[in-house]
């Protein structure tokens, strides 16, 4: 009699709390990425560590674990991602999981496989879910016939890698489940993001993260891409703050659902000067590899002009201040400070 008195009990108290839910519930793919670890962080920090998981194949590290949910999910089958959304009540999906640029010209099947697969799994629960999902993009969806200065929304797309075919087809396949179902489907088109918590994920920007490491440990860096090579670049915790702003921003704000967002662009010349402020015999050297011609195929410089007028976004750091919040957090993991 107690017993069934005090299920019935928890069982409108669970129903209240749903009810009364404040919060989205969400769920990150890929989430032991660059990008899925501080964003995790800050989500768990605005909307509650309850209600975000996160997902990825790897194993976590105990730090991780303990910082709130982890779970495994395989984006290439569809019933684990499906049966974790159902046991969580999960209401917005954000999508990581994907090879970058340069490790997915190593592996183009598997490329293929996970970030366009992968994709169509996410947006299909969204569908059947009615959740809503936030799925990044980047400049490498971008390509040569594509104008590289400055490089608006809506142009020619004809990237040549196959992380950027896969990224269109992304945005192309997520903005025709909004038309379509009604899927609320929102995208960023990223940057190469910089931060120093992280190994890079094998992209075409990675030397942008590499040349830090390198300048503490040997004072010198042999870079990959020709010095005068100019790319949009993005600290991370602005990376992160464009996905809250777009999450967060209403139905109305947004005219439409793929957005570049920008923050600085640099050549690897300009970050060697500013790193030889801080590091004045940091020497660079260039042994120019298969990277270069990706490179040459994407955006100098986004021009996010839409993002700032329909939700207001603005980029806070800049190159100086990038490069001190490296050297910051690099010298004090490293007891260098
Ligand atoms: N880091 C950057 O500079 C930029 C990243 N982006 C996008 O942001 C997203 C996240 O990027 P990063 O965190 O840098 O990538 P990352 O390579 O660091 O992380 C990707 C994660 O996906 C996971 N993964 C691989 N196979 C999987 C599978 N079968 N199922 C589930 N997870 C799997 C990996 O274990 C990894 O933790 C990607 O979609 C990327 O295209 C966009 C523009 C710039
Ligand atoms: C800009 C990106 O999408 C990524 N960092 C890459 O270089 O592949």
């Amino acid at each position: 009699m107690l017993c069934k008195s005090l299920v019935r009990h928890c069982f409108i108290a669970i129903n209240q709390r749903q009810l009364h839910r404040t919060h989205p519930r969400i769920l990150i793919t890929g989430g032991c990425g660059q990008l899925g670890i501080p964003l995790a962080k800050r989500l768990r920090e605005l909307y509650g560590v309850e209600n975000i998981v996160l997902s990825d194949i790897v194993r976590p590290s105990d730090a991780l674990v303990q910082q709130g949910i982890y779970r495994y999910a395989d984006v290439m089958d569809i019933k684990q991602v499906q049966e974790l959304l159902v046991n969580n009540q999960i209401d917005w999906l954000i999508h990581l999981s994907a090879l970058l640029s340069a490790v997915g010209e190593k592996n183009v099947s598997l490329a293929m496989k996970l970030n366009i697969e992968g994709t169509h799994h996410m947006l299909e629960l969204a569908r059947k879910y009615k959740c809503r999902i936030f799925i990044p993009s980047t400049i490498g969806a971008f390509g040569p016939d594509s104008p590289r200065n400055p490089t608006p929304d809506l142009c020619i797309q004809r990237p040549r890698t196959i992380y950027g075919v896969s990224k269109v087809h992304a945005e192309l396949l997520g903005e025709y489940f909004f038309y379509r179902f009604g899927v609320d489907f929102r995208c960023l088109r990223f940057p190469g993001i910089i931060s120093a918590d992280t190994k890079p994920g094998g992209g075409t920007t990675d030397y942008a993260i590499e040349i830090f490491h390198e300048a503490l440990k040997s004072g010198s860096y042999k870079c990959y891409l020709r010095g005068d090579t100019r790319l949009p670049m993005m600290w991370i915790d602005d990376c992160i703050q464009s996905i809250i702003n777009i999450m967060e921003a209403s139905n109305d704000q947004l005219k439409q659902r793929t957005y570049n967002v920008a923050a600085l662009s640099f050549t690897p010349e300009e970050l060697t000067k500013a790193i030889q402020k801080y590091k004045p015999n940091f020497k660079i050297s260039y042994q120019v590899d298969d990277r270069q011609n990706i490179a040459e195929s994407w955006p100098q410089v986004l021009d996010d002009r839409n993002a700032r007028e329909h939700w207001n976004w603005t980029p806070k750091v800049d190159l100086d201040g990038l490069v001190q919040k490296m050297f910051d957090y690099l010298e004090r993991e490293n007891n260098l400070k």
